[in-house]
């Protein structure tokens, strides 16, 4: 399926991204928080392959919460155009406390850091949940299956196995799959997931 075009960016919105990426760049000096990409690249391949996943967002307020955020991929980006609730789960220290700067300073007061493992984190039932470069989706399953409220979503942008990654993940599990083609990369998918339990 065909991603829905992108949201109009607000002022607001367009000023968060600018913080986030100045600070980005001051910080991966220190911590190596989004790869080795030029800093040229990163608000096309950064910013817009998470920017994206908005149109896939549910038309809800519960909580979004991202799961291994690292440099805020796509949670700090989302959050910077949504009013609901933003839980990022970083289980790297000095990751969370980037992701802690970034969100005072994008003046983002509905957004939670959690540094810690997933596991450990309490966390709110998720309408959405979110993923980005984490585990494969045999992972992501049973977290998806625990952390989602009824009727919530999964989004998990994936690289060009994600065929062969749904396919082992599938068996044991029930659950309503959407694929979308990314804008930013030909060779991803973006699932979408809903109704995730096992079978
Ligand atoms: C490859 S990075 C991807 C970061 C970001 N989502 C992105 O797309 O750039 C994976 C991140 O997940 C974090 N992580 C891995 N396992 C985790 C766990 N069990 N709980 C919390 N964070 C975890 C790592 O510290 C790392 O920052």
């Amino acid at each position: 399926m065909t991603l829905p075009p992108d949201v109009d960016v607000s002022r607001e919105t367009s000023d968060r991204i600018d913080t986030y990426l100045a600070l980005l760049a001051r910080w991966n000096q220190r911590i190596n928080l989004v790869g080795p990409l030029p800093v040229s690249q990163w608000r096309a391949r950064h910013v817009e392959d998470s920017w994206q996943l908005l149109g896939l967002l549910p038309d809800d307020e519960l909580p979004l919460v991202d799961l291994g955020s690292g440099g805020g991929l796509p949670g700090l980006i989302l959050a910077a155009a949504v009013t609901r609730p933003v839980h990022l789960v970083e289980s790297d220290q000095r990751k969370s406390a980037f992701l802690r700067e970034a969100a005072r300073e994008m003046g983002m007061t509905h957004v939670t850091v959690h540094a810690q493992r997933i596991e450990a984190a309490a966390l709110p039932p998720a309408g959405t949940l979110t993923a980005r470069a984490l585990a494969s989706l045999k992972v992501l399953l049973p977290h998806a299956h625990r952390l989602l409220a009824p009727g919530g979503v999964a989004i998990f942008p994936k690289g060009r196995n994600a065929e062969v990654e749904l396919t082992e993940a599938a068996p044991g599990w029930h659950m309503s799959v959407e694929r979308f083609g990314s804008r930013t990369d030909a060779e991803a998918t973006i699932f979408r997931i809903r109704d995730i339990h096992p079978v």
